[in-house]
């Protein structure tokens, strides 16, 4: 299987160097000179990786992996239809599309005359795996045969990808995190400490069950690497963009905006879809008010602590 990778940024970038460790790979990006990845210091792409500006240069592969921002996703994909239709493709992104509301394999989907789409989600910082840590994924796909083949030409003796069929709950665990991840950074930020943020990570999980259930996802998909996993990763680690992003609100500090921060865009759309489809997700919808800045802190925070008495 030819493998072709979109986007080199730090995900594209790290993927390349872990990929490109076992077998020939193709790294595409925008403005990529040379054999660094600007988001990812220090690190050299292996001789393995064969690098292009030219996007036509990918059309050999049969497999392409997109790494973009979620809210990149959908122009891309109708932009580039004609060279990735027919292709195994592979949402390398976490989010859910503000305008549409569709997640990363939905959005793929709408290529008429494609694959199934797959996506690969789970507890994985960018720097881990370009360092060659070990590392464990998701791979979700709804054709059966599809997904075992891209298991076995994505995997490498440390990054371990575990299949599914369930791409709902796969991309809407990897999504709603985020989400949490900015609240957990609000809770440490604002100086409410361990204990907060573990209730707030507990009713967080609660939220994005209840969400990705309501959409047809399975419950065992939210409990593993995809969403409890990647939950447990992102509001715990200093290494996060959103539990970051997160911390500098809740400690009213500056936050560098060039940054990819998932969790804002999924926020907006998650709390837009709840609202519609009358979904009880009270954290998203505070985090979605707080970023665009409808609400204070104080507010949302006491908003949270008063609401109505309930049974776990
Ligand atoms: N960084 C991580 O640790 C990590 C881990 C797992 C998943 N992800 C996911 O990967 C996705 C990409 O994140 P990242 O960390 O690589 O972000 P990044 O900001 O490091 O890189 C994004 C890349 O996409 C490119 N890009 C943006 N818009 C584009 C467009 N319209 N057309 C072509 N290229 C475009 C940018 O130039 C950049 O190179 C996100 O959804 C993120 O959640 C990231
Ligand atoms: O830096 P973040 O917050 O985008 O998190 C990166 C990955 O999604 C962690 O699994």
């Amino acid at each position: 299987m030819k493998i072709a990778i979109l986007g080199a940024g730090a995900f594209g970038g790290a993927l390349a160097v872990a990929l490109g460790r076992e077998r020939p790979v193709t790294l595409w990006g925008r403005g990529l000179e040379g054999r660094q990845i600007a988001r990812l210091p220090g690190i050299t792409l292996p001789e393995a990786v064969s690098v292009t500006p030219d996007l036509a240069a990918i059309a050999p592969a049969d497999a392409v992996l997109l790494a973009l921002p979620m809210q990149a996703l959908s122009a891309f994909s109708a932009d580039h239809a004609t060279l990735l239709r027919g292709k195994a493709l592979v949402a390398c992104c976490k989010g859910v599309d503000l305008r549409t509301g569709l997640g990363p394999v939905e959005l793929l989907a709408q290529l008429e005359g494609g694959r199934a789409p797959a996506v690969l989600t789970g507890p994985s910082f960018a720097a881990d795996i370009a360092r060659g840590l070990p590392t464990a994924l998701t791979l979700a796909c709804t054709d059966e045969t599809l997904g075992a083949q891209l298991q076995h030409a994505l995997s490498t003796p440390v990054l371990r990808l575990y299949r599914s069929t369930d791409v709902i709950g796969a991309e809407l665990g990897g999504a709603l995190k985020n989400i949490v991840a900015i609240a957990a950074g609000v809770v440490i930020g604002a100086g409410l400490g361990d204990s907060a943020r573990a209730a707030l990570m507990t009713r967080g999980y609660a939220e994005m069950q209840r969400f990705a259930l309501a959409r047809g996802a399975r419950p065992e998909t939210l409990a593993g690497l995809s969403g409890f996993g990647d939950l447990v990763l992102t509001c715990t680690s200093q290494l996060s963009r959103n539990f970051r992003f997160g911390q500098a609100l809740g400690a009213a500090t500056p936050f560098d905006a060039s940054q990819t921060v998932e969790g804002v865009a999924t926020a907006k759309a998650v709390a837009q879809i709840a609202a519609k489809d009358g979904i009880d997700m009270p954290i998203s919808t505070m985090v979605a008010a707080l970023v665009d800045g409808t609400v204070t802190l104080g507010a949302a925070i006491q908003s949270l602590l008063t609401r109505p008495l309930k049974q776990e």
